[in-house]
């Protein structure tokens, strides 16, 4: 079938599936091929499941007039997506950059959504699947959409792009993620400065802060006009930052001099919040509405939580892990001040290739500067990282890890708990 009249298909039932275990009825069910499974088996199963249409491309599975037979099902996704993209005439901001992406997408979709009916990337949908899924669930009347871009190899922010086709763009800065697939940060700096390079192109905006140096030194180098660059700090710069040591809950200072406590952590939330509001800001958005919508923010999903976990107060912030998230995350928890006795547990960090050795050992350094109480490692990645730590206490299976948890007992302590997604740290919970 040529991509016009899918289109249209589409156009009549707007909804799409990928997966049979959760497929909504009336929608089209798209077969694709992944690391375990062949959609194009399940065809069949989607039908019968309610899917209006099943878009395939084995012919053998083509048992029904209800089949759709495409050349390759990933990118009739991905071309179906340009199209419906192409044909929305509202503001794309693109939200890329190693660390912050989703909190920042979600704080500028509710800043937004306080002005405009706002569509945003719902969880972390941002890769070359999740990308044109996210495209394809905008609905008619949409004002605005807020498209999150993951990346962990160079070329694919612009090829994302290409879908998305964004009108405004932010990197929320460039750090030491996915070194694996970059390469080194100037690899990162290049993959991310895609984005940048597409706006560029096609006469966009760039929202920058103006605090990190390596985005500064891209956009040198590019020669990004000013005049399309939204920044803060600026010299009006109305915002400030305030960490309160014995409430540790992000404040800023509002346009009437008022600070607003937030429900997120960390200094590095700060940069995340800044970006929301100077969005905001760009797009019209009352001052005293951005406020409203940031305050009501509450990260969830592993995402620099607290959790009052029997005695012990924990920040669970084990959604990934890396370099530059690492150490934040360690800096904040170490200036946080309390009475009661600290804990890392921290799960190695995935995806660094060459680099991981010398980051483990790194980290490693960073931890023991800290002196905190207790400090618990896990991951066979994290064995460099004791050569600063004599004392800690080091895992590499799960199950000695959660025993040793119950055994330990630990009661009234102040926890962080850290690691990549593939080592899932959030399960040391039922141990706390
Ligand atoms: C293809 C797919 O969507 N797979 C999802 C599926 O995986 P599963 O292992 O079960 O099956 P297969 O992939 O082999 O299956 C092929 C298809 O068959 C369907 N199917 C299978 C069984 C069945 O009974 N019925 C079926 O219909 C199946 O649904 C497939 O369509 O399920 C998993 C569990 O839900 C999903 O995790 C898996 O999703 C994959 C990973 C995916 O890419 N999903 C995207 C929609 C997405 O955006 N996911 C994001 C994570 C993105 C991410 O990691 N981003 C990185 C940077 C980008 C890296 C990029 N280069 C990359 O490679 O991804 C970042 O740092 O942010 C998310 O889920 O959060
Ligand atoms: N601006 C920031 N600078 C450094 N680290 C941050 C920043 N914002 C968030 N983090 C860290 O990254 C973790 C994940 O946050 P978030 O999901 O917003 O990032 P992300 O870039 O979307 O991640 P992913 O690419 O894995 O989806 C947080 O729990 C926190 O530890
Ligand atoms: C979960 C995925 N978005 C990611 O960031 N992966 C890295 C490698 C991690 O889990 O730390």
């Amino acid at each position: 079938m040529q991509l016009a009249e899918l289109y249209k298909v589409y156009l009549a039932n707007p909804r799409i599936s990928t997966d049979t275990r959760k497929i909504e009825a009336g929608s089209i069910f798209f077969a694709l091929k992944g690391a375990n499974f062949n959609g194009n088996a399940f065809a069949q199963e989607a039908l019968d499941k309610g899917a209006i249409y099943a878009v395939i491309d084995e012919k053998k599975y083509q048992n029904s007039e209800k089949c759709i037979l495409v050349k390759n099902v990933l990118k009739t996704l991905q071309q179906l997506a340009t199209l419906h993209r192409k044909n929305l005439d509202i503001p794309f901001i693109a939200i890329a950059g190693s660390n912050g992406k989703t909190t920042t997408k979600e704080l500028t979709a509710l800043v937004l959504a306080q002005k405009y009916k706002t569509f945003a990337t719902q969880g972390n949908l941002n890769n070359h699947i999740g990308v044109p899924l996210t495209i394809l669930s905008i609905p008619k009347d949409t004002e605005i959409a807020v498209i999150e871009l993951g990346a962990n190899h160079i070329g694919e922010t612009v090829f994302l792009c290409q879908i998305a086709q964004p009108t405004c763009g932010v990197v929320t800065n460039i750090g030491l993620d996915h070194l694996e697939g970059f390469g080194s940060l100037e690899g990162v700096a290049k993959a991310n400065s895609e984005l940048y390079k597409y706006l560029q192109k096609n006469k966009g905006v760039i929202f920058l802060n103006t605090n990190e140096k390596e985005l500064l030194s891209v956009l040198e180098k590019l020669k990004f006009p000013k005049k399309r660059t939204f920044t803060y700090p600026n010299e009006k710069d109305y915002l400030h930052c305030k960490l309160g040591s014995s409430d540790f809950f992000v404040s800023y200072e509002n346009e009437q001099g008022n600070f607003i406590q937030t429900q997120l952590i960390g200094k590095y939330n700060f940069a995340n919040i800044a970006t929301a509001l100077c969005i905001g800001k760009y797009f019209g958005v009352a001052p005293e509405k951005m406020d409203e919508a940031i305050l009501s923010y509450k990260p969830r999903n592993n995402r620099s939580q607290i959790l009052h976990q029997n005695t012990n107060i924990v920040i669970l912030d084990a959604y990934n892990a890396n370099p530059s998230s690492m150490k934040e995350a360690i800096e904040n928890f170490a200036q946080i001040q309390t009475s009661q006795s600290k804990a890392v547990i921290l799960g190695q960090m995935n995806e660094l290739g060459s680099y991981s050795y010398a980051e483990h050992q790194k980290l490693g350094k960073l931890i023991a500067e800290k002196n905190f109480d207790l400090v618990v490692l896990y991951g066979d990645e994290m064995q460099p990282a004791l050569e600063f730590l004599p004392k800690a206490y080091f895992f590499t299976d799960k199950f000695s890890l959660h025993n040793w948890l119950k055994d330990k007992n630990l009661q009234d302590w102040f926890i962080l708990v850290k690691g990549s997604r593939g080592v899932q740290m959030e399960s040391v919970l039922d141990f706390l």
